[in-house]
């Protein structure tokens, strides 16, 4: 399988235990692989690594077998994130800021505005097309923020909490979507709180804590909420504060 995502001793050393430290994790094409972990066990910090916004103190991050540092803005435009605030120009409506971002993805224009279209009807945004993107309500800006990290159709996708104020109707666009994206073979990151959506979604689902990943979760597994809290609480008795 193609590895989409390589991360191998991946740290970040913050200081007072905070950060991550040697965190080797794959995605490969078509694979949804999701984190999960407490408040403050450093998914973000991990995902910021990976999208090249944080240097790490050491290991190696390797997307679609390159070095990040040898990827060129033509390989960052085959990247689609959504980590921490979804980003838009607040001035310009949707579908200009779907147009604009597919271009600093390095789309040619004359596919671009097909794509907004389509991201439009996928997420559900075409009656706020010529809003304002700061007059939108929270899930409908996480709704613009989503749409801008897949409407190109890239063959990474990073998703930091995606469902953060997403109505039920927008989990299930969400999910429908990224399932799309994986069967054409897209390698998919993401992180979340909540285990049932995750099982529904996840090929595979590796918990960390404290900076370090500690196991996986099998997403048919019946109790996953146990299962998450052994794992947690196993780690936290070997390695007391
Ligand atoms: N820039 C930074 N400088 C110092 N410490 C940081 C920085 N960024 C994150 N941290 C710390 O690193 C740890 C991991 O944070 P991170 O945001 O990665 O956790 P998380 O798993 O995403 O948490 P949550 O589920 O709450 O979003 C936390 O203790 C956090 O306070």
């Amino acid at each position: 399988m193609t590895e989409r995502l390589a991360v191998h001793g991946l740290v970040r050393d913050f200081g007072a235990g905070a950060g991550v430290f040697g965190i080797d994790l794959t995605v490969g094409a078509g694979e949804i692989h999701a984190l999960v972990g407490l408040n403050g066990a450093g998914k973000t910090t991990l995902m910021r690594l990976v999208l090249g916004m944080l240097h790490p103190t050491a290991g190696t991050c390797r997307i679609n077998g390159r070095d990040l540092a040898d990827l060129t803005a033509a390989d960052w435009g085959r990247v689609g994130h959504l980590v921490e605030h979804p980003f838009a120009y607040p001035e310009l409506d949707v579908r200009t800021n779907l147009v604009l971002a597919t271009r600093l993805r390095r789309v040619p224009a004359a596919e671009a505005t097909g794509l907004a279209e389509r991201a439009l009807a996928e997420l559900d945004l075409g009656r706020y097309s010529r809003i304002p993107a700061r007059r939108l309500s929270q899930g409908n800006r996480q709704r613009l923020g989503l749409a801008t990290a897949i409407q190109h159709h890239p063959d990474l996708i990073v998703l930091d909490e995606p469902t953060n104020a997403l109505d039920p109707a927008g989990v299930i666009v969400l999910r429908d979507a990224l399932s799309r994206r994986a069967k054409a073979g897209a390698g998919i990151l993401v992180s979340s709180h909540h285990l049932d959506e995750v099982a529904r979604i996840a090929h595979r689902i590796s918990v960390v804590n404290r900076g370090r990943s500690i196991g996986t979760l099998d997403p048919d597994a019946t109790d996953l909420e146990r299962a998450f809290f052994t794992l947690v609480h196993d780690n936290e008795r070997e390695h007391p504060r």
